[in-house]
């Protein structure tokens, strides 16, 4: 895992010290490296501030931060969509932007959503997308439409005009078209942003497959739980700045497990957790919640019922991700919009 030390609040500078430095200077292992890359807005704006980072082949890449972070200013930098004010960067091993023509075929993405029209069928707008890439092969058009609509779970709905496609059959769609080759890397800026909880799954079932595929996948999220389910890896960005990157594990691997015991005894409670040596104990009027480190739950409940506790409820909390941006920022994870 790599942690940047100054992050404000940084509770582990530990962890910072033994960051290994990402990606070797060649890109080989990895998709997408990205060295000191900055944006800096004619407003005076830093949108991204120094970026490195390193995601490696075959991963599925959460970019993680809240809304303004600098997520999709960095992935537009990456597709060569806007200009970095400094740095440099390479997709698939690549230097850039020298190889964006070459790249760009086997790389897909999907940033702005594509302006489909609602009176044409999901195949008929996926054709109309394929004429406008320059790079694509008109002769094989309806074999790669049909690959890729078959890859998103459309293909049975292919003659169906877009407006009467479900929400979460509309980004789908929008997938289809990022997949209309063969790609080695995907990648989606916000795919869930604005989809109700079924379209999200039908879209967080889609990552896994693509993935599954042998895609590298790299996703921006604000959704840390979300990017929990699907990603082998993450980063996350705060204000421009990268906090922390490294495989899920071991970016929760430094967050310790909780415990909670719901019960009317929480003095007696709380002195029984004290006694087995579990630290940051606090109790409220029915709860009483610690942290668990080694200790096994089930020897704690056996403990708190030895010592008379009336056990109501007990929840061992798995940590997050907002567990990690809150432990390495001193800020919860605002989500707003
Ligand atoms: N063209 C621009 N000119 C000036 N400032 C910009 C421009 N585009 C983005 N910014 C600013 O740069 C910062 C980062 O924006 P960006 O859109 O990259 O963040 P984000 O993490 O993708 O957020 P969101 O999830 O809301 O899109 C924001 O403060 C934004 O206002």
């Amino acid at each position: 895992m790599t942690a940047v030390t100054d992050a404000p609040g940084a509770r582990d500078a530990e962890r910072a010290r033994d960051a290994a430095v990402p990606g070797p200077d060649d890109g080989e292992g990895f998709s997408i490296v990205t060295a000191g890359l900055t944006k800096r807005f004619r407003s005076g704006q830093v949108a991204v501030d120094s970026l490195d980072l390193a995601v490696p082949t075959g991963s599925v890449f959460g970019f993680l931060g809240p809304n303004g972070s600098g997520k999709t200013t960095t992935i537009r930098m990456l597709l060569g969509l806007v200009t970095p004010t400094a740095g440099s960067w390479r997709l698939l091993g690549t230097p850039m932007p020298g190889g964006m023509n070459g790249v760009l075929p086997r790389v897909g993405a999907l940033v702005e959503g594509p302006a489909f029209y609602p009176y044409l069928s999901g195949e008929a707008n996926l054709r109309r997308y394929d004429a406008a890439d320059p790079s694509a092969d008109p002769r094989t058009v309806a074999a790669r439409i049909g690959l890729a609509l078959e890859r998103v779970g459309l293909a049975s709905a292919a003659g169906k005009r877009y407006r009467a496609y479900s929400l979460g059959m509309r980004q789908r769609l929008a997938i289809a078209a990022a997949l209309l080759g063969p790609r080695e890397l995907l990648v989606l800026d916000e795919p869930t942003n604005g989809l109700d909880p079924q379209g999200t799954r039908e879209v967080r079932a889609l990552v896994r497959e693509i993935a599954a595929e042998g895609t590298t996948v790299f996703v921006s999220s604000h959704l840390l739980a979300e990017v929990e389910q699907v990603c082998s890896h993450a980063a996350i960005m705060r204000a421009g700045r990268l906090i922390v990157q490294g495989t899920i594990t071991e970016l929760l691997g430094g967050e310790a497990m909780r415990i909670r015991v719901r019960t009317p005894d929480t003095v007696r409670a709380a002195a029984v957790l004290a006694a087995l040596g579990l630290t940051e104990v606090r109790s409220d009027d029915e709860e009483v919640g610690a942290v668990l480190g080694t200790a096994a739950p089930e020897r704690v409940c056996a403990a708190l019922v030895a010592d008379g506790v009336a056990v109501r409820g007990l929840v061992v909390q798995r940590p997050s991700l907002e567990d990690v941006f809150v432990g390495l920022t001193g800020e919860g994870f605002d989500v707003d919009g």
